[in-house]
């Protein structure tokens, strides 16, 4: 597991070292040595071209100084411009005494750099980037995506360390070097603007034992442990049974995706039920599906799926069923909305049914649960009121937290980089690189992988944490949309469907 840490906490942590009277500024000058070797070896890929330092007032740009200062040592043409109210003292004498040079900013060519050192804010940032800061970054971000390389020293500056949240104007890094842990950022909304996330270790790593990881990736070990694998003894109903609810006559498309999706995740058996003209649809999709047109009460299944594509009055009683079975439920798309009416009027729900929003059907979720449980909603956050879908998209750690908190299922919150809140306070997240995944029926996909995933789960003595097959879930659905030309042109929903088995195969290895 690689967990990440609020800046809060990792200050806190450094907090008795640097206040110690002992103190002889070692954390500060392992972190700038470590920040010197990797934009060094950046620098590799940009030979004869000058480093440009940008440096703000507190211990980032100290950071950025001392490192500035190692690359004079070695010989790189270094040029250092002060973007803040004040400058690390110590570090400005050091990188003057070695020659440093200051450029003022109205003077600055970014046509004459090959790399960027991005030392303005760090963990003691509030807020985006301020005045002539946000000028210059702006003029930069122009050239980066021509030519230049960047390094942020422990966050691209304008990014929160405690949520992830973004503040543009932000350079995005090409490598972030960051001390002691990652940060939020490095594993949430703004990890695709860290780059190569390097941890440079400050030698008092162990003291992270006493704080709580804020969120944490699985490792591929990890992921395999969640992928229930047949054996020779293993018959469909050990396999697992998935009762399928998706769909109406609106939307056949969401439920020929969904079903397809789980079929090809290698469940014992999928029971689809039917309203309208479904059945001959589904059958000549997947003639591996057994349709049925009773109440799904009668159904024996491990494990529900409801919601996507779902419209009409028929397909509400199915929420409502998937919602009051003992068995777990992925309530995707409009499941997600009933959810919160249902909670209103029964209580929360058991960690192992997983809501799968993306930020538009959350903030939807959100605002019922604060209209219809006001008491619930006001002891999780407060006198805040409900988010708005930007509000979400800025800081979908805490929201997801939220959503997990009132409903008390496992959220699993849609996005490039994709949150899996349990209520427990436990985070995991997965990046996603196949940006050609958001397209329409990508969702009824991921929700169908689940299904499948959760069902074979749920056949088993003891199943995998929900969190984790929620995880799972989200990298055979990334990894299936990869296989379909590397994630470098389109990838419909329907070529995603495909290449589910494949990606099953190699993530088994
Ligand atoms: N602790 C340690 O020993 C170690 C720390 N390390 C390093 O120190 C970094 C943390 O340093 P830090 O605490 O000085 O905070 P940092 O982010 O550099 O700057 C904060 C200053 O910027 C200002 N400011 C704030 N917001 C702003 C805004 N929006 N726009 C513009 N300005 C803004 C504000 O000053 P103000 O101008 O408001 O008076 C404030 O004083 C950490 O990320 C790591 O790199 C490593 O060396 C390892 C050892
Ligand atoms: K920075």
């Amino acid at each position: 597991m690689i967990n990440a840490y609020t800046a809060e906490d990792i200050r806190r942590l450094e907090e008795p070292y640097v206040t110690a009277e002992t103190y002889d500024g070692s954390l500060m000058r392992k972190a700038a040595y470590g920040l010197y070797k990797h934009a060094a070896q950046l620098h590799e890929q940009r030979a004869d071209s000058r480093i440009l330092v940008l440096v703000g007032s507190g211990n980032n740009g100290g950071d950025g100084l001392y490192a500035a200062t190692h690359l004079l040592a070695d010989g790189f043409a270094v040029d250092a411009v002060l973007l803040g109210s004040r400058a690390h003292t110590e570090g400005l004498e050091a990188y003057k005494d070695a020659g440093g040079n200051l450029i003022d900013p109205d003077s600055l060519d970014p046509s004459a750099y090959g790399l960027i050192i991005d030392a303005i804010l760090g963990t003691g940032a509030r807020g985006g980037l301020r005045d002539e800061a946000a000028t210059v970054v702006n003029r930069l971000r122009t050239e980066t995506d021509r030519d230049i390389l960047v390094i942020a020293c422990d966050v691209p500056s304008g990014v929160d360390g405690n949520t992830g949240a973004v503040h543009q104007p932000v350079l995005p890094a090409d490598v972030t070097v960051t001390f002691i842990a990652r940060k939020v950022p490095h594993l949430s909304a703004a990890e695709h603007l860290c780059g190569r996330v390097e941890v440079v270790e400050l030698g008092i790593e162990e003291d992270l034992a006493k704080y709580e990881p804020a969120v944490s990736r699985l490792e591929i070990h990890e992921l395999r442990q969640a992928m229930v694998v047949p054996g020779p003894y293993d018959h469909k109903y050990t396999r697992g049974v998935c009762g399928i609810l998706t769909g109406s006559e609106e939307y056949p498309g969401a439920a020929l995706l969904s079903t397809q999706a789980c079929v090809n995740t290698g469940v014992g058996m999928v029971r689809f039920g039917v309203v309208g003209q479904l059945a001959s649809m589904i059958n000549l999709r997947t003639p591996e599906v057994v349709c049925f047109t009773s109440s799904p009460e009668e159904q024996h299944v491990q494990a529900w799926l409801a919601g996507s594509g779902a419209t009409g009055e028929a397909r509400e009683r199915d929420i409502d069923v998937a919602l009051a079975a003992s068995e777990p439920a992925i309530l995707d798309a409009a499941a997600v909305a009933r959810t919160a009416q249902w909670v209103s009027d029964n209580g929360v729900l058991e960690t192992n049914n997983i809501l799968t929003p993306h930020a538009g059907e959350l903030e939807e979720f959100l605002v019922w649960m604060s209209a219809l449980s006001y008491s619930t909603w006001h002891r999780v956050v407060g006198d805040e009121k409900a988010p708005t879908r930007a509000e979400i998209e800025n800081d979908p750690l805490r929201w997801a937290k939220v959503a997990s908190s009132l409903s008390g299922a496992t959220v699993l919150l849609k996005g490039a980089v994709t949150h899996i809140a349990s209520p427990d306070g436990k985070v995991l997240s997965v990046r996603s690189d196949a940006h050609y995944l958001a397209t329409a029926g990508s969702g009824d996909v991921l929700s169908g992988i689940l299904g499948g995933l959760i069902a074979q789960n749920e056949a088993q003595t003891k199943p995998a944490p929900t969190a984790h097959v929620a995880a799972l879930a989200s990298v055979i659905h990334s990894n299936s949309a990869l296989l379909n030309n590397g994630g470098k042109g389109p990838t419909p929903a329907s070529a995603i469907v495909d290449n589910i088995p494949t990606a099953i195969a190699y993530l088994l290895g």
